[in-house]
């Protein structure tokens, strides 16, 4: 069921000894393409070619993957393939799309002042990260070092769940993009693992850089919106009325629950239904300078917290003030062994797959 002909995630896999190519995940088994499909641009070692190539071939590769997955040919077991980073990421933006996630970090963040500033209705708030730090799912995270200010090891690290956007075809520098589903090929799980004492020293006042750039996990499937449509509603509604490009054309809110799982133990299960930005009016937002679009590029939403259920740890223990309680120990920010696995299924039970970190000590 969670990973049912209805679904058909790319990923790239290698098997022992053997190149990476593109794969598509049938139940517990990987579809080798370019073996089923006959096709180059899946003996590659990223999905970037093949994203290149935009909606109509990616509809016909989905129905031809769907024939020969049904047909049962061409499928290796996962556990004996290695899952790689699907993507050659181009350039990495995060934004800041949570009503509930913005007011929370502002509250802790800068107590005493407005929660949300005056822009944060207006437009959808992002930085540039730093795509050659984008890591798959399993790759374990070192503890950064950095100021704090004193020189360490970060002590409050702690994650973001998210959902990243990949976008496979590019938009000219100096143009304008079109609609969301004509460039953004599908759907990432992302953790944005952020050191917070790094990120509260530095940011003022250009925003996140050390405290974030030292790693960002993807999940190794990528769900293509085709698989979506189920889950699409409407966006949450918008006070003020946003600028003309940022306009709704189609809906693109998902009605997705994420679930945080701390060693084992879930700790938060936020619903991206909630959040205030919707993708496309992310990616309106982007390009509307003229900044243009490559393949590879990977936008994610901000971290994904709904009302009661926050998407990290900074918000889940109020800045360590109220550590949350496993069976054996409490905690507040991520210590050295801990695992973070994050998921999340459609309302129709459809797997989005799992981007999941295991904490190294700092060297
Ligand atoms: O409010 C701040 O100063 C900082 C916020 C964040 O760290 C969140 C961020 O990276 C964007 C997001 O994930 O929503
Ligand atoms: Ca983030
Ligand atoms: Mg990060």
């Amino acid at each position: 069921m969670s990973f049912g002909l209805g679904n058909l995630p790319y990923g790239v896999f290698s098997r022992a000894g053997e190149p990476r190519r593109v794969g598509v995940r049938v139940g517990d088994h990987v579809l080798d393409l370019a073996a089923a499909l006959g096709r180059d641009v899946f003996a590659a070692p990223s999905l970037n070619p093949f994203l290149a190539l935009g909606r109509t071939a990616w509809q016909e590769a989905r129905g031809r993957a769907r024939e020969a997955a049904a047909a049962g040919d061409h499928l290796i077991p996962l556990t004996e393939v290695t899952l790689h980073l699907p993507v050659e990421v181009a350039d990495y933006v995060d934004f800041y799309a949570s009503l509930e996630h913005a007011s929370n970090l502002g509250r802790i963040l800068r107590p005493g002042e407005e929660p949300l500033k005056p822009n944060w209705r207006h437009l959808p708030v992002g930085y540039h990260g730093r795509a050659g730090s984008v890591v798959v799912s399993g790759t374990p995270i070192r503890r950064p070092c950095g100021q704090r200010p004193s020189f360490g090891p970060s002590a409050r690290l702690d994650i973001e769940a998210e959902l990243g956007f990949v976008v496979g075809v590019p938009a000219p520098l100096g143009g304008r993009a079109g609609a969301f589903e004509d460039h953004v090929f599908g759907v990432a799980l992302v953790n944005d693992w952020s050191a917070r004492d790094i990120q509260a020293w530095e940011y003022v006042p250009l925003g996140p850089f050390l405290g974030k750039s030292f790693a960002t996990s993807m999940s190794a499937w990528i769900t293509p919106l085709e698989a979506l449509e189920e889950a699409r509603v409407e966006g949450r509604s918008q006070d003020p009325e946003p600028l003309p490009y940022l306009t709704r054309q189609t809906p693109w809110g998902l009605d997705l629950t994420l679930r945080i799982d701390l060693n084992g133990e879930t700790v938060s299960t936020p619903s991206y239904r909630d959040m205030y930005w919707t993708p496309d009016q992310m990616l309106a937002h982007l390009t509307v300078n003229g900044a243009g679009l490559r393949t590879g590029d990977l936008f994610a939403s901000g971290t994904v917290s709904s009302a009661g259920q926050p998407g990290s740890l900074i918000e889940l223990t109020w800045n360590g003030a109220e550590p949350v309680k496993l069976p054996d120990e409490t905690r507040t920010f991520l210590e050295d062994g801990d695992t973070v696995t994050i998921t999340a299924w459609t309302s129709h039970g459809m797997s989005l797959g799992e981007v999941s970190g295991t904490i190294l000590p700092a060297t």
